[in-house]
């Protein structure tokens, strides 16, 4: 069975009910698909040390490679936005990491989305191939 960009969608919404987000009040779920079709859920986690927030992509891919998995299809991220929701630079770096291909679904509350690449939301990224 395989889980559509739908069902990702909703997985982050619900992941997002968890975002610790005191300082800014911006919850932001996300919702990460590995290769063999588990799922690893994330929200952002803010700190009174405002720099110191983990984003909901982070969250869930640092929760599935701490379990051993690095092989993904897709993400789906989501936030109360009037259009997408779209990873920040850092998110896009560490996403790039694990592969150019990975599908990134932006979504809002309305349950709308728009899809692109990491290779595309991150051109010409610096990434492990560098370090060969
Ligand atoms: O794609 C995004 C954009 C922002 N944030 C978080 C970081 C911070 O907690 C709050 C406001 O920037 O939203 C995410 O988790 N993901
Ligand atoms: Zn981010």
């Amino acid at each position: 069975m395989t889980i559509t960009a739908e069902k990702l969608i909703e997985m982050a919404l619900i992941a997002r009910d968890n975002a610790y987000t005191p300082y800014s009040k911006f919850k932001v779920g996300a919702a990460l698909l590995t290769k063999d079709g588990k799922v690893f859920s994330g929200c952002n986690v803010e700190n009174a040390s405002y720099g110191l927030a983990c984003c909901a992509e982070r969250t869930a891919i640092f929760k599935a490679v701490s379990e051993g998995h690095r092989d993904f299809d897709a993400i789906a991220v989501v936030a109360d936005v009037p259009e997408y929701c779209s990873p920040c630079g850092a998110c896009r770096q560490v996403l790039a990491e694990f592969g150019g291909k990975i599908q990134v679904h932006m979504g809002n509350l309305k349950g709308q989305y728009r899809t692109s690449k990491v290779e595309d939301l991150l051109p010409g990224f610096f990434g492990p191939k560098d370090l060969e």
